[in-house]
């Protein structure tokens, strides 16, 4: 993003339901400081000069709820606000059909505290290999467990990286990687898995922020209260 003139399109993907945060309202309308966690995340590629459009992808249940907080908020880079899918791959296809740019970024709705910074950086990393990803090395020690509770393997930590979003590919590469899954009934639990599958180009990482934190269980929304509290 910095120094080029690429134009970026954002697909961010909130059509989950937020089982695993237990609440009757799904985790991306629950409020932080009194804005609900997925206009955190909106706001956060509206305000970035290089982000040309938004594709917002919901439950089809909250496309006119989710209209009126885009217009509530101003979010004037949101393009379209489209119904997702049975699974998260899917959503994101849908997104990917809304966007037009030459370069897409794929981020969860649920991850209201990645910094600017940080896009730039996997961005620019995209842009470099046409697919990149956020992610952190991960700090405890992990472990391959069977289905009887015993330890397999231990992997050697050095080479262990918990992956993130935003992820960053070239649309053209991230569209037709996602047509040949889907034709292939192959789901993943992200984007840069499809491209390993059927991009034919590697994936490389960007090195992320720990702060950058998934919305998923109930006590992940103290610590994002908390993270949000502290000076920018
Ligand atoms: N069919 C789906 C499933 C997930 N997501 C989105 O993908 C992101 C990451 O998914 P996750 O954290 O697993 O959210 P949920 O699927 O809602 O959570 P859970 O697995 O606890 O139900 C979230 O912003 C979620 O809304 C989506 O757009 N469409
Ligand atoms: C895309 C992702 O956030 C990368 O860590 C993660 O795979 C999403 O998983 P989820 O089960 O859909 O939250």
């Amino acid at each position: 993003m910095a120094g080029t003139s690429a134009a970026w399109g954002v697909v961010v993907v909130a059509a989950g339901r937020g089982t695993r945060m237990g609440t009757a309202e799904s985790k991306q309308y629950l409020l932080l400081q009194d804005k609900p966690v997925l206009v955190h995340t909106l706001e956060i590629f509206e305000s970035m000069a290089e982000i040309r459009e938004i594709a917002l992808v919901v439950g089809s249940m909250d496309v006119e709820r989710c209209e009126a907080l885009v217009a509530q908020y101003g979010l004037s880079k949101v393009r379209a606000v489209v119904a997702g899918g049975s699974e998260r791959q899917h959503s994101v296809l849908r997104g990917l059909h809304a966007l037009d740019t030459e370069w897409v970024m794929v981020h969860d709705g649920v991850r209201p505290l990645v910094s600017p910074a940080a896009v730039r950086a996997c961005a620019a990393a995209a842009q470099q290999s046409e697919a990149a990803v956020l992610a952190v090395p991960v700090k405890d020690t992990i472990k391959q467990v069977n289905e009887e509770g015993v330890i397999v393997a231990t992997p050697d930590r050095r080479s262990l990286w918990a992956i993130q979003t935003p992820q960053a590919f070239r649309r053209a590469l991230l569209l037709e990687a996602h047509e040949k899954a889907a034709d292939s009934g192959f789901v993943g639990t992200d984007d840069a898995v499809v491209v390993e599958r059927f991009g034919g180009v590697p994936v490389v990482v960007a090195e992320g922020e720990y702060t950058n934190i998934k919305i998923t269980t109930p006590e992940d929304m103290p610590w994002a209260e908390f993270l949000l509290k502290r000076p920018k």
